[in-house]
């Protein structure tokens, strides 16, 4: 396993002018030795580009990678010593699933009973122990993958193991059967694992950490929680959670705050930086009130939507239209009503150029 640094941009153009000439921009990161992470964000960020360039698919443009403190960035896929799990299985269909899983060991002269051992160790881990001596040409896509999957994981000597959406083919049950246990698998055998999704229930479930992507920049690096309670931009209050961050513009001026022309009493206690200001709450915070107190904002009801395991509530805030997350059980207003939301509170964020302030 091994620390990875990288410390570089890359352009698929030459001499690159322009931010949007850029698959990546300038970036500096560090991923943990043993640690398990996800690239998210939306198609064409940058993902693909950035897991490319620890693989050594793709070499920088510029800066350079380095596996624990050893600047690799010329160095090939090979020599760096990486497994890689693609969206589509990429296995011998005359093996068995045992021969499949080995492969990868045979290759490198691992001793027979180690084989054994660890072929069995996986397949146990990833519920393919009854199939072992079966081909995989008569396997359904979804097995076929998790042989995938279990040769990603089958060598403890790699680097680091890489997966480029590795669950797009698999039947949604299973994909969140999978999503755990390749948690659990991390857990039991403390790889390094980086994991390209654009689908934030899967980054969530697999990650230690998040690595939010928008653009070819990496807005933010944390924990499901951070990324939930203190979005480092605009850009990760609004693509995390569902639906995402409530957004409002704000002028604060000598302790005074308006929002869209309406003048807001700040609680006791909170903080409120200066000047032109996005505010930023997201819906499973945002309290209706019948009354107008300080920190709130008077509203109308334009929609009431039972979704099951919530109510959504939307109102509509002197022209922006704000998102409100109710218990199932909660009495919600009638549409039309007039209410008062407590858009300031602990869990409200302050941000200004779209960075997290406040
Ligand atoms: N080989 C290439 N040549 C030129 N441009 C490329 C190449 N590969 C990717 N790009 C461009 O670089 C940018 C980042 O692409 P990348 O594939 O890394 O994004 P992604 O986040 O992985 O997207 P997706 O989820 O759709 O795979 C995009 O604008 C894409 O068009």
């Amino acid at each position: 396993m091994a620390q990875i640094e990288l410390d570089l941009a890359h352009a698929y153009t030459p001499n690159p002018q322009l931010e949007t000439d850029y698959a990546l921009m300038p970036l500096k990161m560090t991923f943990r030795d043993g640690g398990a992470y996800a690239l998210l964000g939306p198609s064409g960020c940058g993902k693909t580009t950035m897991l490319n360039i620890m693989s050594g698919l793709v070499v920088p443009s510029q800066g350079t990678v380095k596996f624990d403190g050893v600047d690799v960035t010329r160095s090939s896929p090979q020599a760096r010593n990486i497994a890689q799990v693609f969206q589509f299985p990429v296995i011998y269909d005359t093996m068995t699933v045992a021969q499949n899983l080995a492969f990868p060991l045979k290759n490198r002269q691992v001793p027979a009973d180690q084989i054994r051992q660890r072929v069995g160790q996986i397949a146990e881990m990833l519920d393919m122990s009854h199939q072992l001596d079966m081909r995989a040409a008569g396997l359904s896509a979804d097995q076929k993958q998790k042989i995938s999957l279990g040769r990603g994981l089958v060598r403890s000597d790699v680097s680091a193991v890489l997966f480029d959406e590795p669950l797009t083919v698999i039947d949604p049950h299973l994909k969140w059967q999978l999503r755990r246990k390749l948690k659990q698998i991390h857990h039991e055998l403390k790889l390094t694992l980086i994991y390209v999704t654009h689908d934030q229930v899967e980054a969530l479930t697999f990650a230690e950490e998040v690595v939010v992507m928008t653009r070819g920049k990496a807005v933010q690096v944390g924990s499901a929680e951070a990324l939930f309670e203190r979005p480092a931009h605009t850009f990760v209050g609004h693509f995390i959670g569902s639906p995402g961050m409530n957004f409002l513009p704000a002028q604060a001026v000598g302790g005074e705050l308006s929002l869209q022309g309406q003048a807001v009493q700040v609680p006791q206690g909170l903080a409120v930086p200066e000047g032109d200001l996005k505010l930023g709450i997201r819906p499973e915070y945002l309290a209706v009130s019948e009354v107008a107190e300080a920190g709130t904002l008077a509203a109308v009801v334009r929609q009431v939507q039972d979704v099951g395991t919530y109510q959504m509530v939307t109102c509509d805030a002197v022209g922006v239209l704000l998102k409100v997350r109710l218990a199932p059980q909660t009495q919600a207003p009638q549409v039309g009503a007039q209410v008062f939301l407590r858009v300031l509170g602990p869990h409200t964020c302050f941000y200004k150029n779209e960075e997290l302030v406040a």
